[in-house]
């Protein structure tokens, strides 16, 4: 199917209707507004985090900062607006073409937050693609359940990273337009998917491809472009949709594609049209992140680092851990009252905050330690987190990892 012509001729009926809209090229909207006070709030435990999705502490880069300090000078704090009505300022324009850039696509697009994008790209797609069926992984983020469940599309579940799966369902849906929504690294397994073969499959069946590249973008590929870009597979995927607010530090989430897909979802998402832009000032940070994350390596090699470290000290420990070749380490308790107990011990006793991840985020069983090292967490910070949950793992008589 010509998705690309398809989207190309509901354009053209908005532009006949008098409803199509389009951007003002570097438009700017700065105002001097009064400054606020820059106070500290009360006081705050110190505490080492370990699971935080600020992956490569870009959210204290200086050069990330120094960007949002100055846009929010310049530009103020907020938006003021909807993207159509006011609210788009150059800072969004030049995000959105960095961002194109990054995955090697003609266009991008902003939302809220990566939640948003998928809820509002998935929700347009499988509503005003007619007779679309969304064939889903199974383990897909809630963001994109709900975007299918709010198109109310026909959707198929195919079996997590099973690609055959995916073929046998897609030969059983037909002829009708068909979108393939999967992530790249799942969040609380850490897994990777075979995107290779999942692209083969989605090209033989004429599908449109959609990507979560969530917890990957910044994090993967020469210019942090994720699993798509490690692989040289971005230009295969119809659409990577990302988010601005783990790696690169900020908040806020995009889609990116061809430019008929992404001014397709732009003119008909309601999680776009009816909500105020992202502040200024945080798509200036994110450019500066995206932008520094595309020309130097050095904290994407810091961290992968500190996983290998981690992981080497958790298997000398017999601690046990999900292999998966990421960066995220799921530490297995398979108990949510002992699970919850120990992240509440490594609170209280010894200054580390881990998150339990428990029922339903995970299935029962499989509670976990959810635990992200970064390139800000130095060896003695490993060390010690290691000598506590050896402590644990024996008070609590935990099972060890069959060496
Ligand atoms: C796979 C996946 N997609 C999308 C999102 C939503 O991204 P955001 O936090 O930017 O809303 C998350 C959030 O954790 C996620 O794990």
């Amino acid at each position: 199917m010509d998705f690309d012509a398809l989207f190309t001729n509901h354009l053209d009926t908005l532009k006949a209707e008098g409803n199509y809209r389009v951007f003002a090229d570097l438009e700017r909207r700065c105002g001097n507004f009064p400054r606020a006070d820059n106070h500290k709030d009360g006081q705050l435990r110190d505490v080492t985090v370990w699971c935080s999705n600020d992956y490569l502490g870009m959210g204290q880069h200086p050069a990330v900062v120094t960007a949002m300090v100055d846009a929010v000078r310049a530009c103020g704090t907020g938006a003021g607006g909807t993207r159509n009505i006011g609210g788009t300022n150059h800072h969004h324009i030049l995000l959105e073409r960095e961002l194109a850039d990054l995955h090697g696509k003609e266009a991008a697009l902003l939302f809220t937050s990566g939640y948003v994008s998928n809820w509002a790209a998935l929700g347009t797609l499988g509503a005003r693609i007619p007779g679309a069926v969304i064939l889903s992984d199974e383990k897909n983020h809630a963001s994109m359940i709900e975007g299918i469940r709010h198109s109310r599309a026909d959707k198929v579940l195919w079996r997590h990273n099973d690609w055959r799966d995916l073929d046998r369902k897609l030969h059983a849906v037909g002829d009708r337009p068909k979108i393939v929504a999967f992530e790249s690294v799942y969040s609380m397994d850490g897994d990777v998917a075979p995107i290779r073969e999942i692209v083969e499959v989605c090209e033989a069946h004429g599908a449109l491809s959609y990507i979560d590249e969530v917890h990957a973008v910044g994090m993967y590929g020469p210019r942090g472009g994720g699993v798509t870009e490690r692989e040289g597979l971005a230009h295969r995927i119809d659409l990577i949709e990302g988010t601005l607010g783990k790696a690169f530090g900020c908040v806020g989430g995009y889609i990116t594609g061809s430019a008929p897909l992404v001014d397709f979802v732009r003119s008909f998402a309601s999680g776009f049209i009816f909500t105020t832009a992202l502040p200024p000032a945080v798509a200036a940070a994110a450019t500066a992140s995206i932008r520094h994350l595309k020309e130097s390596s050095a904290e994407r090699e810091e961290q992968q680092q500190r996983v290998a470290r981690l992981r080497a000290r958790l298997d000398a420990a017999g601690i046990p851990h999900l292999a998966n070749g990421s960066h995220i380490i799921p530490v297995m308790i398979g108990d949510p009252v002992k699970c919850k107990m120990i992240s509440d011990i490594l609170m209280n006793e010894w200054g580390i905050y881990v998150q339990p991840i428990n029922y339903p985020t995970v299935p029962k069983g499989t509670e976990r330690l959810r635990i992200t090292p970064g390139p800000l967490h130095s060896d003695a910070d490993i060390d010690h987190l290691v000598t506590a949950l050896s402590s644990l793992w024996r008070q609590c008589a935990l099972a060890h990892a069959v060496a």
